[in-house]
């Protein structure tokens, strides 16, 4: 893992991008598929985990409730057959939000959990409200406390019992928490208004590898029918389809000619039908292969970030970027978070034409982005901001970069593979260039 905090990013954009790229497995799975092999009292194998920030912090969570945890390369083993603590540690949880949904898998295996408020990105007032009403359903006794939420089951034997829930918004991690806790519990859960997006399907999928007897994942009727145990399984995750977004972006933004494996375009379906209608060209060349094509011209659009099978509200930030040098208006509504925009000033700096009223972004094209120090605010924004700067002319230079080291396996080295002019460095290096006034392209970069 790159030391994210001291380093900064140097990108000198301009330059189009050309050959292949390989998308890692998802973040999103990866995190919830690690707090659901807390479910499980055998081995479980985890296979195309990304390198990520967030996965280790994940993984120090499990170790910390005294969980067996090892990762050689993109495999990560866990054996909870023994959960030696309930309580989750408050330093480790803080720092993501996913580590919050293993609430649902710790009740359900040990009848108490004590979980910190997630972290994560700070993209809106972010509420477990969803999560904890549907445990309550389930029968638990849950209350929050001075930061932390106190979960148990009272009874003999602690066992969560099945119940019907309405969602009253399709929220991903309440659905994967319940559908964690629903796997043990006794008797049938029904979750309505249930999330679809794909993670939450390979999120079903794993638990059914392990034995679990879920229907309607992908639907917005779940049904899960508890089981008393679940058995070892060996689980491949599915590839990262925000990372395969952003590099599509990053390709049409620069005009390349780029390919991405390791891709299920189904999972695309939003994104591509958006590129498409400005103008930039996609081909399936394969069922897990898509090759982008330089776009002559590009066209605005408008976006309504929705749940899936919406317009995805992370990819709002890196196409947010993209339209900045699109021919036209476009106005991009945020509807999922209420507070996603703040890549907009930053995409400012870079010499974009972006007013923001409430959670809508008004983009007027601009005909070129210039090179500009910029700060990234969370995941998204940051890769936002790597997406323009390969695009505006001169030196852009990304801090907080510790966000985008949290979703991104190895973003730098993988634009580097395609021919981006871009570098890590720690930023007091960079902080002597700009005294410096030194703009110039590092001779060990350029192409
Ligand atoms: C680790 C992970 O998987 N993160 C993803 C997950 O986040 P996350 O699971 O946190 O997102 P949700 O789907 O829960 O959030 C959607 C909306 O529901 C609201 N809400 C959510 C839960 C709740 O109890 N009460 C409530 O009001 C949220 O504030 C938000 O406005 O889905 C988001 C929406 O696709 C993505 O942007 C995140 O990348
Ligand atoms: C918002 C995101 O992540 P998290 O939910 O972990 O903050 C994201 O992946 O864009």
């Amino acid at each position: 893992m790159p030391e994210a905090d001291s380093s900064v990013l140097q990108i000198w954009g301009g330059h189009p991008l050309r050959g292949h790229v390989k998308i890692s497995g998802a973040k999103n799975s990866a995190l919830v598929i690690m707090a659901g092999a807390l479910l499980c009292s055998g081995d479980c194998r985890i296979r195309n985990v990304p390198l990520l920030a967030d996965v280790e912090r994940m993984g120090e969570v499990i170790s910390a409730l005294g969980v067996r945890l090892t990762r050689q390369a993109d495999i990560i083993d866990i054996n909870a057959s023994e959960i030696k603590t309930s309580k989750a540690p408050y330093e480790l949880v803080t720092q993501l939000r996913a580590s919050f949904f293993a609430i649902g898998a710790i009740l359900a295996r040990l009848g108490v959990a004590q979980m910190p408020l997630p972290g994560g990105c700070a993209i809106g007032a972010r509420p477990v409200d969803l999560h904890v009403r549907g445990l309550q359903a389930m029968g638990a006794e849950v209350q929050i406390e001075h930061g932390i939420c106190n979960a148990y089951v009272p009874g003999s034997g602690g066992r969560l019992k099945g119940a019907k829930i309405y969602l009253d918004t399709p929220s991903v991690g309440a659905t994967e928490t319940l559908m964690m806790a629903a796997t043990l519990a006794d008797g049938e859960t029904i979750l309505e208004n249930a999330a679809r997006e794909p993670e939450v399907v390979d999120l079903a999928n794993f638990c059914k590898a392990m034995g679990a007897n879920i229907q309607g994942a992908g639907t917005s009727t779940i049904t899960i029918v508890g089981v008393p145990k679940l058995h070892s399984v060996d689980y491949s995750i599915i590839p990262d389809r925000i990372e395969a977004g952003t590099f599509l972006v990053a390709g049409a933004i620069t005009r390349s000619e780029i390919t991405l494996s390791s891709v299920v375009p189904d999972h695309l379906i939003p994104l591509i039908a958006k590129l498409r209608d400005i103008g930039v060209t996609i081909i399936e060349e394969s069922p897990d292969c898509l090759r982008i094509l330089p776009a002559e011209i590009l066209k605005a659009t408008d976006i309504d970030t929705l749940p899936h099978p919406g317009f995805p509200t992370d990819m709002q930030a890196p196409f947010m970027a993209l339209l900045t040098l699109a021919e036209g208006d476009s106005i991009i509504n945020e509807s999922v978070f209420e507070n996603r925009l703040r890549h907009a000033s930053e995409l400012n700096r870079l010499g974009a034409d972006i007013r923001v009223k409430g959670n809508t972004a008004f983009v007027r094209g601009v005909p070129i982005l210039s090179g500009a120090p910029v700060i990234g605010t969370d995941l998204r924004a940051s890769a936002a901001l790597v997406i323009a700067g390969l695009a505006a002319e001169g030196k852009t230079t990304i801090q907080g970069l510790h966000h985008l080291d949290r979703g991104y396996d190895q973003i730098d080295v993988k634009l580097q593979q395609l021919g981006a002019k871009i570098l890590r460095v720690r930023e007091e290096s960079a902080n002597a260039e700009v005294a410096a006034n030194n703009n110039a392209s590092p001779a060990s970069i350029s192409t």
